[in-house]
């Protein structure tokens, strides 16, 4: 004999649906109750799309109805999440004071991750946010230099009692960079641990105030760096940066792949294409696509990511980060603005993220093969 519907839907009643503060029933999220013999399906919707909720309200209800109806019940629940009707919405950012923390990274080496963490911090700063940038890469930090800062030393203060490391300030962007803690004419070797440690430190022992967005600026490739910063903070989403050239294409696809591992899963925002042409000042009209054509563009809609935007090669571009003066400083030249409308691009993309999205998970590595999220 199948087993009676209002007693399943009472057991069901002692669960709560997940950000609703309400029980799985009044809430709504049981669609269906089938029962057939000793079988049992439920199917569920919930607002929040992550599959650690899912798993979470698949198992309290397999419990719930095997201690309330019978241990031997053959219970299947579907859950699945409903972002479109009911927005989940993002919890306060579990790195205080800072809202949104969004890591920049490349796969390949010197495509211009550096370049393009900069300028969007400066274009941020215009537009009126408050920003940071935490330079992250290990094997050549260079946010200290492309804001003339690279004599600077953070100096210590002391917040509520505590002793914490003091950002240094410049185009009023807030800057912390292994940068500052290496002699730059030795070759330091940051190991997983010892970097790990040091941006912990930068991230939680620095006082970086109210922050609109943090840019970590990430050292190319999908290491162990990465791991251990999506270990440390709710990344808000990744930006890829990759130049058009196919083996920077694989390097920046492989970027993509890493973020959205399901134990990973820190939600990509999109990539930007740099080096995408040049232009002779003689030829004004004419574009040389030295690395190829629309090569991230094509790759962004293949792996169905958006498109934020493209930067041409020029000469004033590597001079300016060079003297410390970013291009996006500039007023009104082509070159502001198209970093200012990668920036926009980007806040677009952000925003359509935190409505859709829950925050993004810190994920605690296990072991040395996988990840788990907390
Ligand atoms: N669009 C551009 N036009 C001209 N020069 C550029 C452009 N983008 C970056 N560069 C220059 O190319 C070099 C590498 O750029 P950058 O340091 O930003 O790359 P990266 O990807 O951060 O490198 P790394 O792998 O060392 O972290 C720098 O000298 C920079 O000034």
């Amino acid at each position: 004999m199948a087993y009676n519907k209002n007693d399943i839907t009472k057991a069901l009643e002692t669960i709560t649906a997940p950000g609703e503060g309400k029980s799985l029933i009044e809430s709504g999220a049981v669609k269906n109750i089938v029962t057939f013999d000793k079988e049992i399906i439920v199917d569920v919707t919930i607002a929040n799309p992550s599959l650690q909720a899912k798993k979470k309200i698949e198992v309290e209800i397999m419990k719930a109805i095997h201690q309330e109806i019978d241990v031997k019940a053959d219970v299947k629940v579907n859950v699945t999440s409903d972002t479109k009707n009911e927005p989940f919405k993002p919890e306060k950012p579990k790195v205080p004071g800072i809202q949104n923390i969004i890591a920049i990274a490349s796969g390949k080496g010197g495509v211009g991750k550096s370049t393009i963490t900069s300028n969007m911090a400066v274009s941020l700063q215009k537009m009126g946010f408050k920003v940071g940038i935490l330079d992250a890469d290990v094997y050549g930090p260079s946010t200290h230099l492309m804001f003339d800062v690279a004599n600077a030393r953070p100096l210590s203060i002391e917040i509520d009692g505590r002793s914490k490391m003091q950002p240094i300030e410049s185009y009023g962007v807030k800057i912390l960079s292994l940068g500052f803690f290496t002699d730059a004419n030795q070759a330091v070797i940051w190991r997983g641990a010892m970097a790990s440690k040091a941006l912990n430190q930068m991230i939680f022992d620095a006082h970086w105030g109210d922050l609109d967005f943090l840019l970590i600026d990430l050292p190319p490739g999908t290491g162990d760096i990465h791991l251990s910063i999506v270990q440390s903070v709710p990344v808000t989403g990744a930006v890829i940066v990759s130049t058009p050239q196919n083996i920077a294409l694989a390097d920046a696809k492989k970027g993509v792949a890493m973020f959205k591992q399901e134990n990973i899963n820190v939600p990509v925002l999109g990539i930007v294409e740099n080096m995408s042409y040049f232009t002779p000042a003689e030829l004004p009209n004419n574009k040389y696509y030295i690395f190829g054509k629309d090569g991230a563009k094509n790759l962004a809609e293949d792996i169905g990511t958006a498109f934020l935007g493209e930067v041409p090669l020029v000469q004033s571009i590597r001079e300016a980060g060079d003297v410390g003066h970013p291009v996006a400083l500039q007023d009104n030249t082509p070159l502001e603005n198209a970093f200012a409308e990668i920036t926009k691009n980007t806040l677009s993309q952000l925003v359509k993220r935190n409505t859709d999205l829950p925050p993004t998970e810190i994920v605690r590595i296990t072991t040395m093969s996988g990840c788990s999220t907390k």
